[in-house]
């Protein structure tokens, strides 16, 4: 596909999740079935590799076999689609984004090595590396609360002036306040993605999209939304704060108990029923038991209904 521009840069994207198996393999099967429903749901686009997509345990030759797959899908479908290329080793970064540009991604999402954090003219020089790997397919730099070197407002605009090939951030989104900072040090140099939960009031504030746990909860519903906030603003908000509600009484309480966010985001998926992806993760990590995914789906369904017009596809 076409290189994304920052304008370009818009919307609800949703994560690959990994279904994985009782060996720990990825279930390619159930991930095709999947990218059924990802394709269908109307999304801006679809990205691989986040924390939720656990790049983290993939070998080079999974790797490059998710990769053909989801590029060879979203290209047949007529879908925008990002590949992530974060490795914690830089080194490493660079070879997975040499493969992923030669997929014609819109974008490549990367990390900043993350062994040791870095002083900020190291960062730059980081970037600038990945960006000249790229070559002609843009960066976004992904930058979550648990990354070594938290990047912010200021550095995001020296990395923005000294890499043109950088379009855009994937980062937690904040208050009013870190909203205006980052407009101030921005402009519009750069397209902001924000946690999915919080774009209604972000999209006011200057986000441009989100990398979106919504649409982990279910990508068609998550499509939805993101055109009420267009539509009926005040509605949109509303669904918001009912959405921040259940996050808050009943996935953070898993989070304070020690599940990582892939853990979170399978839950969410496996609530949602939207495909047999499952809630299990690759070793380590541990999971949610699936027997407690009715009763947060009860919830969540009574919640914020708007999110579940359709039946769920399968059951958990
Ligand atoms: N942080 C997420 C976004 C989805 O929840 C990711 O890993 O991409």
């Amino acid at each position: 596909m076409q290189p994304l521009t920052v304008a370009q840069l818009r919307g609800t994207w949703a994560s690959v999740l990994l279904p994985i198996g009782t060996d720990d393999a990825i279930d390619m099967a159930r991930l095709e079935r999947a990218l059924d429903q990802m394709l269908g749901s109307g999304l801006h686009g679809i990205y691989t590799n986040g924390t939720a997509g656990e790049f983290h345990t993939l070998s080079d030759a999974e790797y490059d076999a998710l990769h053909e797959l989801v590029a060879g899908r979203c290209t047949d479908a007529g879908m925008a689609y990002q590949l992530g290329a974060g490795h914690p080793s830089g080194q490493l970064s660079l070879s997975r984004i040499r493969r992923a540009a030669a997929l014609r991604p819109g974008a490549i999402q990367v990390v900043l090595p993350d062994w040791l954090p870095l002083r900020d003219d190291e960062a730059v020089d980081a970037l600038a590396r990945m960006a000249e790997v790229a070559g002609d397919v843009p960066l976004v730099l992904y930058n979550p609360p648990y990354a070594k070197t938290q990047v912010g407002p200021e550095l995001f605009a020296r990395l923005a002036e000294r890499v043109p090939g950088l379009t855009g951030i994937k980062v937690p989104g904040g208050d009013q306040h870190w909203y205006a900072r980052m407009a101030a040090a921005l402009g519009d140099r750069l397209a902001v993605f924000v946690a999915g939960h919080t774009l209604a009031s972000g999209r006011r504030l200057g986000a441009a999209g989100s990398y979106s746990n919504v649409a982990c909860l279910n990508p068609a519903g998550a499509v939805r939304w993101y055109r009420l906030m267009d539509d009926d603003p005040e509605a949109a908000l509303d669904l918001e704060s009912r959405l921040r509600r259940f996050l808050d009484r009943h996935i953070a309480p898993l989070a304070a108990a020690g599940y990582s966010d892939p853990a979170l985001d399978k839950t969410l998926a496996a609530v949602g029923g939207w495909a047999p992806i499952g809630t299990r993760l690759r070793w380590p990590y541990r999971w949610l038991d699936e027997s407690e995914v009715p009763g947060l789906r009860r919830v969540a369904r009574r919640v914020v209904p708007e999110l579940f017009e359709e039946p769920p596809a399968c059951g958990a």
